[in-house]
């Protein structure tokens, strides 16, 4: 489904093995500019492994990836970041001597930007996330929903055309998740921010994807709209059990026995 202008990612035949285990095969997949891309599926379908490829942390086996059309297949990862593609990452690892502004200006410092406007946009993205108040403090201070959106902070730092969200909403209450939600909602409104996001959670999946692409065993099951792919009977038998649009995810994924209690998620 690609917009006038084409995709601005584009996945064709990717594949990966991980010593004869085939993490990904033949993975195809594609973004318009400006489109939110929601990626589910069960633990181990291939998820991370699609974004390390996407991303250029690993090199497939087989396939390409195109972005903004360029082949940027194997590509090494700060090359691909630098060019407009960035990720985020499950697990945070800021700079605990230093602020959160601070480990947000690092991500945009390859841009030789003067002090002064590497200060202003750090202090911008900061504010936008919500850490305005813990700017200046350490980032061992921040709560896990605040290491979440510095994570956010960085990524959006960098100012992504497209944006790969691994998990960010993990970790954090419902009441923290809105905000979050919000900002990823406004990124496309405001900068017209490409997303492509691994989420477990299908309230915030039905809610932000425009599309959603489900892996399982490191293939494509399905893909399309979030109605038509959540009432999939595939998808259903393979990932959400009975009660696909409930709010939390069926179970953690992968965990058959999640499935009975399906119908009663949201807590
Ligand atoms: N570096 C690696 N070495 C060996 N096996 C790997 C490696 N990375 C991933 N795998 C395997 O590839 C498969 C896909 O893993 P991947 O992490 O991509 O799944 P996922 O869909 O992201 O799962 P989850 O929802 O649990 O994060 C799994 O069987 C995993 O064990």
């Amino acid at each position: 489904m690609s917009g006038t202008a084409g995709p601005i990612v584009r996945a064709t035949g990717v594949g990966k093995s991980f010593r004869g285990l085939h993490a990904l095969a033949e993975v195809e997949f594609e973004a318009a500019e400006g489109e939110i891309l929601g990626i589910i599926g069960p633990n181990g379908a291939g998820k991370t492994t699609l974004f390390n490829v996407v991303s250029g942390a690993l090199a497939p086996d087989t396939g390409r990836v195109v972005f903004d059309g360029r082949d940027v297949t194997g590509a090494a990862p700060d090359r691909i970041a630098r060019a407009g593609m960035v990720r985020t990452f499950q697990l945070m690892r800021p700079f605990g001597s230093m602020t959160v502004a601070e480990n947000v200006a690092l991500a945009a410092q390859h841009e030789r930007l003067s002090a002064r406007t590497l200060r202003e946009r750090s202090l911008d993205v900061v504010e936008r996330v919500g850490l305005g108040p813990y700017a200046h403090r350490r980032a061992t201070e921040l709560p896990t929903a605040g290491l979440k959106r510095l994570e956010l902070a960085r990524a959006l730092a960098m100012r992504p055309k497209v944006l790969l969200l691994d998990e960010v909403l993990a970790g954090l209450v419902p009441a923290e998740r809105e905000p979050v939600l919000d900002l990823l909602a406004g990124l496309r409104e405001r900068d017209g921010t490409t997303l492509l996001f691994i989420e477990h959670i299908m309230a915030a999946v039905m809610r932000l994807a425009d599309r959603v692409l489900v892996l399982d065993q490191g293939r494509v099951l399905a893909a399309g709209a979030p109605e038509e792919v959540t009432s999939d009977p595939r998808v259903i038998d393979a990932y959400l059990g009975e009660e696909p649009t409930t709010g939390e995810p069926a179970g953690e994924p992968g965990d058959q026995a999640g499935r009975e209690e399906a119908t009663d998620a949201g807590s």
